[in-house]
């Protein structure tokens, strides 16, 4: 499937990994509405990606994730606003641990579920939709294992199974919908460097500084790449796209 033309809903796309797919969504050709619930950065963004690409494909909407009202909002701009709904990218998520470990559930676990549902209603085609494409962020670390952080891996593995539930369900295949997860090792962004930082929320934090100095930490743009393989490629319905610095790309 080519994307130019598309409209593709990012969660989380203020910064980061969210902003580098949305960046390369416009580069293809689609429309993108960016949304975060951090407005400051989502306008900072919006001006920045307006300045490059056609202004009536880009637009920006504040979204909380945990809210149920915000996402609604959402999903409806991108109707209004952009014409339609063809990619979802649940890519908003959190790395705190300690003592706001439930934050991490609640955006991680319970957002992505509140968003991949809503997806899913809106791109069925017994519910008015067009099919499409769903992408779940899930992360390395909710398949291998490590002891930095025991409720962001549960969390992650959580967005695996449930994805890979959702994807085997024939009312979702049946209507034209496709989920995807990607699992990326570590990338350069700020939620990387903060957790790093700051040892009371990663348990253990030089394991993780010894995990990134081994695995390696990757720049945005080949996740972005990552992405785009699986949106474009319909044969890869309900993978895992596992990418790292070190071991590149391999589905599961
Ligand atoms: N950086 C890394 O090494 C890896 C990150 N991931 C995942 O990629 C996703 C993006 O992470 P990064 O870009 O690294 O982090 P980041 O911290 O740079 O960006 C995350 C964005 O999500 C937004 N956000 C946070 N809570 C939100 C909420 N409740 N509703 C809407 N937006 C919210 C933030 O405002 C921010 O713009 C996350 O799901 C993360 O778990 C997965 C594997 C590796
Ligand atoms: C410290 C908080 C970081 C949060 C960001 C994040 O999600 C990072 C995830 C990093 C995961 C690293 C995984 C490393 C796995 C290795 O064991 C690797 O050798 C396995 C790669 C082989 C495979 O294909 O599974």
């Amino acid at each position: 499937m080519s994307v130019a033309h598309k409209v593709a809903l990012v969660t989380g796309a203020a910064q980061g990994i969210g902003r580098g797919l949305s960046e390369i969504l416009l580069k293809h050709g689609a429309k993108v509405l960016l949304t975060d619930v951090n407005q400051a950065a989502g306008d900072k963004t919006l001006a920045e990606l307006t300045a490059k690409y056609d202004q009536s494909r880009v637009a920006f909407v504040q979204c909380d994730i945990t809210k149920q009202e915000q996402l609604e909002t959402a999903f409806a701009t991108a109707k209004s606003q952009l014409g339609g709904i063809d990619i979802v990218v649940n890519n908003a998520g959190i790395g705190d641990e300690g003592d706001r470990w439930e934050n991490t559930v609640d955006v991680n676990l319970k957002g992505t579920v509140k968003a991949t549902k809503m997806a899913i209603d809106n791109l069925r085609k017994d519910r008015g939709g067009k099919g499409g494409v769903i992408v779940n962020m899930a992360s390395m670390a909710g398949l291998n294992p490590n002891p930095c952080g025991p409720v962001y891996c549960a969390t992650k593995a959580a967005i695996i199974m449930f994805s890979q539930c959702w994807g085997m369900n024939p009312d979702v295949t049946g209507n034209g919908v496709r989920i995807n997860i990607l699992a990326p090792a570590f990338v350069d962004t700020d939620l990387v460097k903060q957790q790093l930082q700051k040892g009371k929320d990663v348990i253990r934090p030089d394991i993780a500084a010894m995990m990134v100095e081994r695995v390696g930490i990757m720049p945005v743009e080949q996740v972005a790449e990552a992405l785009l393989e699986l949106v474009t490629d319909e044969s890869k319905h309900n993978a895992v796209l596992k990418i790292s610095a070190s071991t590149g790309k391999s589905y599961q």
